[in-house]
């Protein structure tokens, strides 16, 4: 089925919402069929049963950042000690998901998803987080498009290069990653409150794709997810009761339901076996979510001017306390027989430049080598030009499917506190500040008009890899910093980079040229990235900070005829 959403008409059509639960978003008759009485009544009672939890576990983080701007540090929890010792393992890998070693990640776009699934991948995460502006437009069609995808019905039309896009006999596993718990859903209010962002996008997908996903993609088992940006194991407990409230609902068995969860947060690294042990009935392991987790280092160190990050680009897989982490993860998955997911190379396909394309994919293949002679059961690509080389990398692992029984299983306690929290080195640059600025305008002015993955400078940027740049700028003018990379000695201030974002806003006009900037929303993405940079107080989220502006409102009016 090819996707035609209605033009707006307005005034003449509501959805049919269950009491307590008014939409807000435009309507589309398109829309409609995902916007079912039924299905919002099920993201309600999800709300509902779980907005006091959520609201508890966002405390819990704010506590945890006063601790951490205190002076405290992020550690192992002596009152878990016993889960972290204890012998129990997470119920057995579904058969359909034994074999991930080369996982595409995207957004849930409808051309995206069917390249996606068409891949060569062995599974496929379709992105309602990282890579996604979650625009009111953008999530709808995405539930559309998943709807046809799983269904096997899914086309795409591009009718200026006269292609259909439709799905091969075999394609990639789906797993689906919805927002994270800080999130909220502006379009959709339930009780008077916008909903909880991830609710929405688990609850509706759940709802009209369980049925067939099992039949046709986990041979009885899912649907699958991936569940980001989590910072304490009772987090994952939410989640597990919101798949226990899920499987009632379907009818179907508890476990079937499975997700991986990513390790994304500093804090999160000390509760990896908390977590798994939260969802042990429906895990199927863990992911280093490198980008956000080097966010979050800054993050949770931003009073902590002694743990100052180098240039952006130093910060890799190389520096001691990532290779921690990555360790940590594999033998704790390891120990528990669940996959110990590699992270996503920032390298995509350099078309127009031979030399600098093999450099590139040389950095992407020496990346997953590392990852599975580490003994990672599998990695991210962002483009499918990666997957060959990932593939070729991965088949390291030989005939297995996996490395879960094979590698390191050994102590996971002879990888320290010290270890996971050393401070990263290297050098700052004015070309460190410069590239930040640049690229966090650029993501921004992309994101602000509906796109939430790019590429800039021949490197896959998103959400996660944009709040690097804005949190290191910040962390950068806080402080002070000697950019001391670059022999000039100079310290950064609030004066030096605002000449800094001038000239690099005229280097943007010229690299994008006069009519896109001018159309584009690079002023408005200038204002708000020099803002954030520049606050007295970190803002938690970048895309939290800027959500307004992407909020569309139907009018109240029409929604009550
Ligand atoms: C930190 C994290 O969270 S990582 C996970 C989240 N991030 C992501 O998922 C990023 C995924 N990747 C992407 O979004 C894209 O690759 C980008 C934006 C970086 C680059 O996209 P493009 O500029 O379209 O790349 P390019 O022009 O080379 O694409 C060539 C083809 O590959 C397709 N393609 C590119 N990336 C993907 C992908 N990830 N999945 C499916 N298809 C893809 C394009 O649609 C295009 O298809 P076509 O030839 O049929 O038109
Ligand atoms: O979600 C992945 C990351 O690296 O962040
Ligand atoms: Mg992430």
């Amino acid at each position: 089925m090819e996707l035609e959403t209605s033009v707006y008409r307005p005034n003449v059509a509501v959805y049919d919402s269950p009491d307590g639960v008014e939409v807000r978003g435009r309507y589309d008759q398109v829309f409609a069929k995902i916007l079912t009485r039924d299905a919002l009544g099920f993201v309600a009672e999800l709300q509902r049963e779980f907005r006091g939890h959520v609201r508890y576990a966002m405390e819990c983080r704010r506590e945890a950042k006063r601790r951490y701007n205190s002076g405290a540090v992020p550690g192992f929890d002596p009152s878990t000690k016993f889960i972290r010792d204890g012998e129990w393992v997470c119920a057995s890998v579904p058969p359909a998901v034994a074999d991930r070693r080369v996982e595409i990640t995207g957004p849930v776009e409808r051309k995206m998803i069917i390249n996606a699934l068409n891949s060569g991948a062995k599974v496929f995460m379709a992105d309602f987080e990282d890579a996604l502006s979650p625009s009111w437009e953008n999530l709808m069609r995405g539930q559309v498009n998943l709807k046809d995808a799983v269904d096997g019905s899914i086309t795409f039309n591009d009718k200026a290069r006269n292609k259909v896009y439709k799905l091969n006999d075999q394609v990639a596993k789906l797993f689906v990653r919805p927002r994270g718990w800080h999130l909220p859903e502006a379009h959709i209010l339930i009780d008077g409150e916008p909903a909880t962002g991830c609710l929405v996008d688990f609850g509706l997908y759940f709802f009209h794709n369980y049925a067939k996903f099992r039949q046709t993609q986990g041979s009885g088992f899912g649907p699958f997810f991936y569940l980001p940006k989590m910072e304490h194991s009772r987090e994952a407990k939410i989640w597990n009761s919101v798949f226990e409230r899920a499987e009632k609902m379907a009818g179907i068995e508890r476990g079937s339901i499975r997700a991986t969860v990513l390790i994304e947060t500093l804090p999160a690294v000390f509760q990896m076996n908390e977590i798994l042990y939260e969802l042990r009935d429906h895990s199927v392991g863990l992911n280093c979510g490198r980008w956000d987790y080097i966010f979050s280092y800054v993050k949770t160190f931003q009073a902590h001017p002694d743990r100052l990050l180098p240039d952006r680009v130093l910060v890799g897989m190389g520096q001691h306390f990532m290779r921690s982490y990555s360790d940590l993860l594999i033998r704790t998955c390891h120990k528990r027989g669940v996959h110990a997911m590699g992270g996503m190379a920032a390298q995509i396909p350099i078309r127009d430049d031979p030399k600098a394309n093999e450099m590139a994919l040389d950095l992407v293949k020496k990346d997953k080598l590392r990852e599975v002679r580490a003994g990672h059961d599998g990695t991210w690509a962002a483009h499918p030009g990666l997957i060959p080389i990932c593939m070729d990398a991965f088949s390291h692992m030989g005939n297995n499917p996996n490395q879960i029984k094979s590698m390191k299983r050994d102590d996971a306690s002879a990888i320290t506190e010290e270890d996971l929290l050393q401070i990263p080195r290297g050098v700052r640059t004015l070309e460190g500040l410069r590239l930040n600025t640049r690229v966090g305008i650029q993501y921004l002015a992309a994101w602000l008009t509906g796109s939430g993955s790019v590429p800039l400078y021949n490197l896959m940027e998103d959400a996660a890899t944009a709040e690097i740049s804005r949190v290191q700028n910040w962390q950068w003018i806080r402080y002070g910093v000697e950019l001391d990379g670059d022999g000039l000695g100079v310290r950064v201030s609030k004066e030096l980079f605002g000449r800094v974002v001038e000239e690099e806003m005229e280097r943007i006009e010229k690299e994008v040229g006069k009519d896109k900037f001018k159309r584009g929303m690079y002023k408005e993405a200038c204002k708000m990235f020099t803002k954030q940079c520049t606050a007295a107080e970190l803002d938690d989220f970048l895309t939290l900070a800027v959500y307004d502006h992407i909020v569309a409102h139907y009018p109240i009016n029409a929604s009550r005829l």
